[in-house]
């Protein structure tokens, strides 16, 4: 059985060692106590991941995991060099950005009679296909769509040939553990193996495949093959998103180094000291914020972990981005393309 890096532990030793991005105790202390209210409400519930997203799958069936899973697999770089020039998508009279433009292709797709989401069809599809199903409302293609056909065609195959070419298979296979679906994901699927070399050392962040554990648990409500007794295990999932908004709410900061090179637009590459270190400490900075909001609840006496987890907390603070966007703009995320996040 193949060793994987832990993200917390990761995270931890890049946080220890980061030299151009520090997590704040005390605005993370700050953080913890402004969520206090919300932790209660539907917003920060699993609810919130059928009832606050009209694109979702709204029932826990076969064809939803599925539908989780194809999206999982393409959960990654939405961003455009130039805000006003984006891929955008039209669905049912709404124009959609970002990830969401993802997902109404992919329903645009399912109410054309393309099977999408079944391996049979994604293992196979051409890059013309994908490149019909993905087509934009705008100038502006979806970036990334070479890989995007790669990682379908390859995941597909892995489907069929391990898992009957259902990811339900897969889950069944984890006996309700996010440990074990997480490390069944990143040991069968090498598109998800997301991890790079910080000062010598190996370690994971495992975005996508964390998220598509988390996305699994929220599909199917947190009931049957998507109960996870281990699911407060997870870290957040460390996309370009996140980092953005601890920096906006001042839980993390970044050296005048670094916000320069931001600023000025810099890509990086996948596995840069600096994507590194953004990474690492967001997930450790969330994990950080979870701990001080348990304890606050603690003092109260009442425990809260079966509703506190990264997992709510990162959906909360995605969503409340996407919502602040505007307030937010003076904050640049980091830029690299990568099939990771
Ligand atoms: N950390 C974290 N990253 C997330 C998500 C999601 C979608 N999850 C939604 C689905 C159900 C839940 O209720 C969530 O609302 C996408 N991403 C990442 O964001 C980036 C896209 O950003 P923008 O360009 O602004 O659309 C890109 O890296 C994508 O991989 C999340 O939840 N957490």
């Amino acid at each position: 059985m193949e060793v994987f890096p832990s993200p917390l532990e990761s995270a931890k030793f890049i946080a220890d060692n980061s030299k151009d991005v520090s997590v704040d105790e005390e605005g993370v202390r700050r953080v913890a106590e402004s969520l206090f209210d919300k932790a209660l409400t539907a917003e920060f519930g699993l609810e919130g991941w059928k009832s606050l997203h009209e694109l979702n799958p709204q029932s826990a069936s076969k064809e939803a995991v599925a539908w989780v899973f194809l999206v999982d697999t393409l959960n990654f770089s939405f961003w455009s060099e130039r805000e006003e020039q984006k891929y955008l998508v039209k669905y049912k009279g709404k124009t959609y950005s970002g990830y969401w433009s993802l997902c109404a292709a992919v329903n645009r797709a399912l109410d054309d009679g393309i099977p999408i989401t079944s391996a049979p069809y994604f293992a196979t599809v051409t890059l013309d296909q994908v490149k019909h199903i993905f087509r934009s409302d705008t100038e502006v293609s979806i970036p990334l769509i070479e890989e995007r056909h790669r990682v379908l065609n390859e995941s597909g195959t892995v489907l069929l040939e391990k898992f009957g070419g259902s990811f339900l298979t897969c889950i069944k296979m984890s006996n309700g553990s996010a440990q074990k679906l997480l490390h069944l994901i990143v040991e069968n699927f090498p598109s998800y193996r997301d991890e790079a070399v910080y000062e010598k050392k190996r370690v994971s962040f495992y975005k996508r495949a964390q998220i598509l554990v988390a996305d699994t648990w929220s599909v199917l409500e947190g009931k049957g093959d998507g109960c996870f007794e281990d699911i407060s295990s997870l870290t957040i999932f460390a996309d370009y998103r996140i980092p953005q908004v601890l920096v906006h709410l001042k839980a993390m900061k970044y050296s005048e180094e670094l916000m320069k090179k931001l600023r000025e637009g810099t890509i990086f590459q996948s596995g840069d000291k600096e994507e590194v270190e953004i990474r690492g400490c967001s997930i450790w900075c969330c994990a950080l914020i979870c701990k001080h909001l348990l304890e606050l609840y603690e003092k109260k006496g009442q425990d809260m972990r079966d509703k506190i987890n990264a997992v709510l907390l990162d959906y909360y603070l995605w969503d409340y981005a996407r919502e602040h966007r505007e307030e937010m703009k003076d904050i640049p995320f980091h830029q690299v393309r990568s099939i990771y996040y």
